[in-house]
This record gives C-alpha cells, sequence and structure tokens, in this order.
C-alpha cells in the first residue's frame, strides 16, 4: 500500500522575498500519530493549509491517498484549524446535526459519549461556552470523523491540564489503524507520548523525520529535551 501522503518539492511563498515552505518533500505512513513540531514560522500551519487545500503550492505537489487536495480529498480529512470556526448562535446538538449532514463518515453516538465524559450540555451554545470548552467541543467534532487523515492544528493549546490527558486518550482511541493523525502543537510535553514519529520544520523547510523511540534510544532525550537541543536560540 502506498503512503497516505505524499509531499513532493512543496513551495508556498506569500510574499516574493521570502519562501514560507522551500522545497519541502515528505511523506507521512498509514495508521502512524505524526507530531509536526518546529520553532514559530517554520511553516507548520502553512503546510496544514496546503494539506486542506485552503492554500494553492506555487510548486510541488501534494498527494492525499494518490489524490490533490480537492473535494474528494476534504471528504477524506478531518481538519481541527488554530482558530475556532463554530457558529456562535448555534447549540451544540445543532452541531452535531449539522455535521451528520455534511459528512458521511460522522459518528453521531461517538460524538455524544465524548460530550458527555467532559460533561459539556448539548443544550448550550457555543456563545456561552468558555473558549477551552469550544476548542474541547471543536476537537470532539472533528474526532468524531471516520477520516483517514486528521490534522489538528494546535489542538490542546486553551485546555486545561486534566481535559487535556482526556483529549489525548481520545485521540488514540477514536481513529481506526490505517488512519493517521497529524498534530502540531508547541506543547511538546503534553503530547509526546502518543505520538510515533516527529517531523521536524525549519524556516520552511523539513529538518528531521524520525521516530519518537528512536529520539530516545539513540540520543537518550525526550522529544521535548531532543526539540530544546536541536532548536536552542
Ligand atoms: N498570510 C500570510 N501573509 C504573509 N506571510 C505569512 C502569512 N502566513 C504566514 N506567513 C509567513 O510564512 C511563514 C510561515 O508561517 P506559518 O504560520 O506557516 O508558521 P508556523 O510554523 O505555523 O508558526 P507558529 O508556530 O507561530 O504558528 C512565516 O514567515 C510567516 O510570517
Amino acid at each position: 500500500m502506498s503512503e497516505l501522503v505524499e509531499i513532493h518539492n512543496l513551495k508556498k511563498s506569500y510574499d516574493k522575498r521570502k519562501d514560507a515552505l522551500h522545497d519541502l518533500t515528505l511523506t507521512l505512513p498509514r495508521g502512524r500519530i505524526v507530531g509536526l513540531l518546529g520553532p514559530n514560522g517554520s511553516g507548520k500551519t502553512t503546510l496544514i493549509k496546503l494539506l486542506n487545500g485552503l492554500l494553492v503550492p506555487d510548486g510541488g505537489e501534494i498527494l492525499i491517498d494518490g489524490e490533490k487536495p480537492g473535494p474528494s480529498t476534504k471528504a477524506k480529512v478531518s481538519y481541527l484549524p488554530e482558530r475556532t470556526y463554530l457558529k456562535n448562535g448555534a447549540t451544540i446538538r445543532e452541531l452535531l446535526s449539522y455535521f451528520q449532514d455534511f459528512y458521511d463518515d460522522f459518528r453521531t453516538d461517538r460524538a455524544k459519549e465524548m460530550l458527555a465524559a467532559l460533561r459539556i450540555e448539548e443544550n448550550a451554545r457555543i456563545r456561552a461556552l468558555s473558549k477551552g470548552t469550544r476548542e474541547k467541543v471543536q476537537l470532539i467534532l472533528v474526532m468524531s470523523r471516520d477520516a483517514s487523515l486528521y490534522i489538528l492544528d494546535e489542538p490542546i493549546a486553551g485546555v486545561d491540564p486534566a481535559a487535556r490527558d482526556y483529549i489525548l486518550r481520545t485521540i488514540i482511541t477514536n481513529y481506526n489503524e490505517n488512519a493517521t493523525v497529524l498534530i502540531s502543537t508547541h506543547l511538546i510535553t503534553d503530547i509526546e507520548n502518543i505520538l510515533d514519529e516527529v517531523v521536524f520544520m525549519k524556516e520552511g523547510r523539513l529538518l528531521l523525520q524520525t521516530s519518537v523511540e528512536e529520539i530516545r534510544e539513540e540520543k537518550g532525550k525526550s522529544v521535548d529535551a531532543y526539540f530544546r537541543e536541536v532548536f536552542a536560540c
């Protein structure tokens, strides 16, 4: 079976003086949880937007399950953006039905179970929720799809530490073994226990792609400690 994501010589610049992504080549296998890590401005969100078809590359190619980002890949990719996009006036129950109508692979029962575990009321309106609860709701909606690729941009930044553990467990238990989860975050210590591998980006380029096991065994370090060493200012 081919790799789930193949990226070849990808290039993107917002202005001519500097490339946000420069000749990036990367593959993501199926069935892995991958940390997309790098300092501020290294190109993580740009890559994520390109994977979701929200930006168009200036050069190179992205293939998801053999297809360029577009309507048919959108049906296979479940995306948690950096910022919340939920309609403020909607209740959670309305959002569940909206997701059910919109995505064939949405599992309402799974979403309800997670909402109940985090004691989030389905009657609540989004505008009445705290920022962290809104983020939890959004992540629950994204993880309740049976997607091939989950792309999570900073999924736990606004969530309290106790809920982080539940959310990370939710991520591990709610994706099928052929799916891949790509997680961009600066909270490396919090997530490194669930990661299979990491991609380090620097200045729009791939610096390193390796398994977490290799960092632990060969470098004798946690991913967080290794990241701090590699990117020391
Ligand atoms: N809309 C934009 N217009 C102009 N430049 C942009 C835009 N978005 C990103 N950039 C630039 O592209 C580069 C990569 O930014 P990007 O947001 O992809 O990085 P990032 O790794 O996600 O950063 P962070 O960790 O801070 O979220 C940076 O130099 C940034 O200033």
